[in-house]
């Protein structure tokens, strides 16, 4: 079932109109279906069921409090990135004890705050990063929880950008070389080593890198154990993909089935990562034709939303289907490009796209951007940032309003010299 879906016409998310959405909010404007929430997280969780595993939603993909205390109150724990997503997820609501702390770049501050938070594990990613983690538990007389995340090689199959296991990637610790690291970790006096993780990439849409990925890990888990290394915890990353166009990615039932066997032999408590495959087809971003215009090489539609509101085109050339909210079968279709009011080339939407002759004023909804939609919005152009809405059956309501121009220049001054 879809809770984004045409009723007589008119394009609703679950029981509410989207034209009424942005009649009241204006647009640009993301809207999330909570059912949608709920429906995925669900299926993704009792797709693990017979093992004993914590999903951790990946904050970074929809870090919005609506989105992140929906996931906190079915159950979920967190994977965080930063202390902003730290503060976040404990403000939503998430325990300490259910979030883990990935990431290459994690500072001094950040290792505290999370240290005094008390989370499950940290996932460290290099041997000076474990040192100074080390260093920081030992002066606030705590221990500090470790996997540590090995990069095992293997190639996602996904956009180059978007690929975090291969060696050539900053990620994580040469699986070869982990074990000697786990040996010297076991020494440190202010780490407790809890567990192994590993995450290859993002928008994956085979299950066979990520079944690699497991039995690579499985060999080291055996030979830590030989070592008398025992750990709790086999943390494996997110990455699942979703389906964007055409893409035929497994379902959450199927990648679990793909790895709990093998899982489940390892006798750990495993912890998952998903961030996209629970919120991307969740949310939609609403926005308003401005103009069309024709050249002698295009039609274009110029929309009020541009690549600082939805990167994933311009950054990936990824594709995110266009739907008007007003169905037309009637209406001719015309090659387009939709592009946004940001002063760059690579402001678009879609390119050389059959689509729905759509003119002035009206709306379209761009799809499958609950995920790395608005996380990733900046300001740039001097746009403020966009309203957030959620939906839960016939009720909706504004868990963000549109940012202002004034907010935009916070904290700005200038230098002491000038008046
Ligand atoms: C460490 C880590 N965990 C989880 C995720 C979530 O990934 P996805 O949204 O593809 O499930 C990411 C991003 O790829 C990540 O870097
Ligand atoms: N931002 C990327 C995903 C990055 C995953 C980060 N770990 C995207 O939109 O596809």
């Amino acid at each position: 079932m879809h809770h984004f879906s045409y009723k007589n016409g008119e394009l609703y998310a679950e029981d509410v109109p989207l034209s009424q959405i942005a009649q009241e909010v204006g647009t640009p404007v993301y809207v999330y279906s909570q059912a949608t929430l709920e429906r995925h997280f669900k299926a993704f969780d009792q797709a693990f069921e017979g093992l004993e595993h914590l999903v951790c939603f990946a904050v970074k993909a929809n870090s919005s409090q609506a989105v992140v205390a929906t996931m906190a109150h079915l159950g979920a724990g967190a994977d965080i990135v930063s202390g902003g997503e730290l503060y976040r997820s404990m403000a939503a609501g998430v325990p300490a004890e259910r979030i883990v702390y990935s990431g290459v770049g994690k500072s001094e501050a950040e290792m505290a705050a999370a240290l005094d938070a008390g989370i499950l594990m940290f996932n460290v990613e290099s041997a000076q990063e474990l040192a100074v983690l080390d260093q920081v538990a030992g002066r606030l007389g705590k221990k500090a929880p470790v996997s540590l995340r090995v990069n095992p090689d293997v190639d996602a199959q996904t956009h180059p950008k978007i690929t975090t296991g291969l060696s050539k990637n900053k990620f994580g610790l040469d699986i070869e070389l982990a074990f000697k690291q786990y040996q010297d970790a076991a020494k440190l006096p202010n780490v407790e080593l809890k567990g192994v993780s590993c995450h290859i990439g993002s928008q994956l849409t085979k299950v066979e890198p990520f079944a690699d990925a497991l039995e690579r890990v499985g060999v080291l888990i055996g030979r830590l154990r030989g070592a008398g290394i025992e750990l709790e915890l086999l943390d494996l990353g997110g990455g699942l993909g979703i389906s964007y166009d055409q893409e035929e990615p497994p379902s959450p039932a199927q990648y679990a089935a793909a790895l709990k066997e093998q899982a489940g032999r390892l006798g750990l408590k495993l912890v998952l990562e998903p961030g996209r495959v629970i919120v991307g087809n969740a949310g939609i971003m609403l926005c308003q034709v401005l103009f069309t215009k024709d050249t002698p090489a295009k039609h274009f539609i110029i929309v009020d939303a541009g690549m600082n509101d939805l990167v994933r085109p311009a950054m990936y050339d990824s594709f995110q289907a266009i739907w008007p909210v007003t169905e037309d079968p009637e209406r001719p279709q015309v090659v387009s490009d939709v592009v946004g009011p940001i002063c760059e080339t690579g402001d678009f939407l879609a390119r050389d796209r059959q689509l729905p002759d759509m003119g002035r004023g009206e709306l379209m909804a761009v799809m499958s951007a609950g995920a790395y939609g608005f996380s990733m919005a900046s300001t740039y152009n001097s746009r403020p940032r966009v309203a957030e809405v959620m939906v839960s059956g016939d009720r909706w309501s504004v868990v963000r309003r549109r940012e202002t121009t004034e907010e935009l220049m916070r904290g700005e001054s200038l230098p002491e010299w000038m008046d």
